[in-house]
């Protein structure tokens, strides 16, 4: 794979079996509740990186400081940064949490590339540099794996959804779970 360095850390030895995920999005007006702006709640992605290919449409928005959003242009494609690269990088690069909003009546098209590290890839801070921010026992053991991750994440997706049930209720929104598992 052609990327590689990320905040001064080689990433390419932890991304070799293309663990990628492509998801079309349809913020679709004839699916949604009439009136409705939201199109996909703030959240943060687990991978390394996510590359947003957009229709033309407006509706995504990137937090810029707690609680401000800014409205990335329609025609734009971008590339965020997930859990993995705060976690590989030793929290040199962050998480960009996003939204989307509709516009009632707007139908919106999207497709995103997901590109995390391999699925048996430990996630601790690569090299020997310390890391900027120190991150939870879990992690800095090396227990955690980026397949245990990615389900967690992935369930936490599936019940925003309304696809799966979740024991433990709503109490925690899925940043605080994440937050709670990668800083401790
Ligand atoms: O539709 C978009 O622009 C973003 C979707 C998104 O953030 C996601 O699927 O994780
Ligand atoms: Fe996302």
């Amino acid at each position: 794979m052609p990327f590689s360095i990320l905040a001064g850390t080689d990433l390419s030895a932890a991304h070799t079996s293309y663990n990628m995920n492509y998801r079309l999005c349809d913020y679709n007006p004839n699916t949604a509740a009439p009136g409705s702006s939201n199109g996909c709640g703030a959240h943060t992605d687990y991978g390394t990186f996510s590359s947003i290919f957009q229709d033309g449409t407006p509706g995504l928005e990137l937090e810029e400081t707690p609680g401000t959003w800014v409205l990335v242009p329609g025609d734009a494609t971008v590339v965020l940064t997930g859990w993995c690269a705060v976690i590989l990088s030793g929290s040199r690069v962050s998480a960009a949490k996003h939204r989307v909003c509709r516009s009632p009546g707007v139908r919106r098209l999207s497709a995103v590339l997901f590109v995390a590290p391999d699925l048996d890839v430990k996630l601790k801070p690569l090299g020997d540099s310390q890391p900027i921010r120190s991150f939870s026992e879990t992690i800095m053991r090396g227990d955690l794996d980026v397949e245990t991750f990615k389900d967690v994440m992935g369930k936490r997706w599936r019940y925003r959804e309304g696809n799966e049930e979740m024991d433990n209720a709503d109490s925690l929104s899925q940043d605080n779970e994440i937050e709670n598992m990668v800083w401790g």
